[in-house]
């Protein structure tokens, strides 16, 4: 079964097309990066998934279910980190990680998730708005993990990120695959698609320019994204290489 699967995906603003009669399948266990450029339509098509938004045309279908009428069930069964999250200042760590699992109705392991976070216990009996940037980041991903949930739906996960707490991401979805979770990633670095997904799709003005996987061989993934859209990336963020551009 696709893990999400979209069907003449429309969205329209007016007269302006965020999403342009958009298919894609991604298959259960997939890590897939879902990249573009500024304005392409990356959170329009997440906000679909989860309901946040209505498409003007079209369908989409997350873990089987239909996004807008099973909008329930579906976020039960999922880990969101949305672009824009909210968090609540006077809120801590912990009863942040509580309000996913009061949702889903399940207990959680908060230790767990701040290991793989890589936030103190100390700091989760805070109140998050003594939080920094990256420390928020990471809360708002350990707060997607709860509940072990079949998709990870990531909206510019390393947003404020530094470098441990980028590489704490990528193990987290390495592990994430390894446990079955299909993880759809939406990012602007190049680098970090790479390190973490199987599968890349390109987005520009709203229409799925290509799809391909990931490798060692064949063309690099910013020769990719160059060839498919009008915005050309620096060659440092192209640490590896895709094939099987459809
Ligand atoms: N509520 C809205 N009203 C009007 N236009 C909108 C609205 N939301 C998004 N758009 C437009 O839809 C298009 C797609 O926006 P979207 O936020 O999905 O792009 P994105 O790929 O996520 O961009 P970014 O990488 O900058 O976050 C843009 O042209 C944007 O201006």
């Amino acid at each position: 079964m696709a893990a999400i699967r979209l069907d003449g995906l429309t969205k329209r603003y007016g007269d302006h097309v965020a999403i342009d009669d958009l298919d894609l399948t991604v298959p259960e266990g997939d890590a897939f990066g879902f990249l573009g450029p500024n304005g392409a339509g990356k959170s329009t098509t997440i906000d679909i998934l989860l309901d946040y938004v209505r498409p003007s045309e079209g369908t989409a279908t997350v873990l089987g279910c239909d996004a807008q009428r099973d909008a329930r069930e579906i976020h039960e069964r999922i880990g969101v980190l949305p672009e824009g999250y909210d968090l609540y200042d006077r809120l801590t760590g912990y009863e942040h990680l509580r309000l996913p699992a009061d949702l889903k109705g399940i207990n959680v392991d908060a230790d767990r998730v701040l290991d793989r976070i890589g936030l103190s216990d100390v700091d989760a009996d805070r109140p998050v708005g003594t939080y920094s940037t990256g420390m928020c980041q990471r809360l708002a991903l350990g707060m997607a993990t709860v509940g072990d949930p079949e998709l990870l739906v990531l909206d510019e996960p390393t947003s404020g990120l530094d470098p441990h707490g980028i590489s704490l991401l990528k193990q987290l979805i390495t592990e994430e695959v390894t446990r079955g979770t299909t993880v759809f990633l939406s990012s602007h670095g190049l680098e970090h698609v790479a390190a973490t997904c199987d599968r890349v799709g390109i987005i520009e003005d709203g229409q799925l320019m290509t799809v391909a996987v990931i490798d060692d061989h064949d063309v690099s993934l910013a020769a990719l994204f160059d060839r498919h859209t009008s915005t050309s990336l620096p060659e440092r963020e192209n640490p590896q290489s895709v094939s099987g551009g459809l």
